[in-house]
């Protein structure tokens, strides 16, 4: 693994506006998030409902703009206003793979004018050839029999493959997956997290996987990430997060999801209480769920601390 992150978040802050009678109160979606990714490394990113995984995709896709703090895409700053041209290039290396492969193809289009589409408009060559190649690349094949079907012709499993040959079409350096599987069916679901593997082995892609599945995370990840409130909390390679998870809201998470050898696993169970993303307490987010909460936890947010390679925003392990 190479040691110049493609992606850097550094200090990332995100807040939404809502409006509560006379007053704007915000939500606090994003806090301080610093995360580095390098190339050809699959991240995920793991966490309850509502605890910012999407709007972190978002702000690295420019759907959000962060408030504060700045991200870099190959030592760069992303502008929070493209130049022409700038644009295009940056969507041509960034793509997306969204949770539902129903809602996000075009149901009139055929696979070929789904796919034939970026490559115009990145103003590719030989559009036929590598049309041909990404349905190979993605196994569905013969190519024939897919080439001229609409979604609705294709089984969920196949309709997320071509929104993975739409996504690798344009040859892009980082791939966004927010929950790619998770409206799969659990017999298809492994199927598609191999066909990830397969292409980052073939293309040298770097993914950005959400997920609230520890197993999946565990099972397609070299790194995780765990988010809470915003925050990430705990950090380090899918194994030791998985099996020996540091932060006490890690550990609430990995007894939620008892089998972390099955490739994917169902629904979280019940981790509790969400929290108020608007009003935040001023110390540990987490601090009223923990067992482990201390008085200082109350008072002062934690930074990261440091253990072996892992980092985790955790008092407990302030004096390791
Ligand atoms: N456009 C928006 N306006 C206001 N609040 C928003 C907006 N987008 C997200 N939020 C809020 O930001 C918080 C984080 O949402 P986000 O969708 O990033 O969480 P998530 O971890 O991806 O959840 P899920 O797994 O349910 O998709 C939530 O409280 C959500 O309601």
């Amino acid at each position: 693994m190479s040691f110049s992150p493609v992606i850097s978040f550094d200090n990332v802050t995100k807040k939404f506006p809502v409006r509560k009678g006379f007053k704007t109160q915000y939500v606090h979606a994003l806090r301080n998030i610093y995360l580095d990714v390098f190339p050809k490394e699959i991240i995920s990113i793991v966490g309850e409902s509502g605890s910012g995984k999407t709007t972190l995709l978002r702000v690295l896709s420019r759907v959000y703009l962060e408030n504060n703090g700045s991200i870099k895409f190959k030592g760069e700053i992303i502008p929070k206003k493209f130049k022409r041209n700038e644009e295009l290039k940056f969507r041509e290396q960034i793509q997306m793979i969204f949770q539902d492969p129903f809602s996000s193809l075009n149901p009139v289009k055929r696979v070929y004018q789904i796919l034939k589409r970026p490559l115009e408009l990145h103003k590719f060559e030989q559009v036929n050839q590598r049309i041909k190649e990404v349905l190979e690349e993605v196994e569905l094949t013969p190519v024939e029999n897919f080439i001229n079907k609409y979604p609705h012709e294709l089984s969920g499993g196949q309709r997320q493959r071509v929104v993975i040959a739409r996504a690798i079409v344009t040859k892009p350096s980082v791939i966004l997956a927010d929950e790619p599987t998770s409206m799969l069916d659990v017999s298809i679901r492994a199927g598609i997290m191999k066909l990830m593997l397969k292409i980052r082995d073939d293309l040298d892609t770097t993914y950005i996987h959400v997920t609230h599945d520890l197993a999946a995370a565990r099972y397609i990840s070299d790194r995780i990430a765990v988010m809470y409130a915003g925050m990430i909390m705990e950090e380090g390679t899918a194994d030791e997060v998985v099996l020996d998870p540091l932060h006490p809201y890690t550990k609430l998470l990995r007894k939620a999801a008892p089998d972390p050898d099955k490739i994917t696993s169902e629904k979280l169970g019940n981790t509790g209480e969400v929290p108020d993303l608007i009003n935040l307490p001023k110390g540990c987010p987490f601090e009223p769920r923990c067992p482990f909460a201390m008085e200082k936890c109350k008072n002062y947010l934690p930074q990261y601390f440091q253990v072996d390679n892992r980092k985790v925003r955790c008092f407990l392990y302030e004096n390791r």
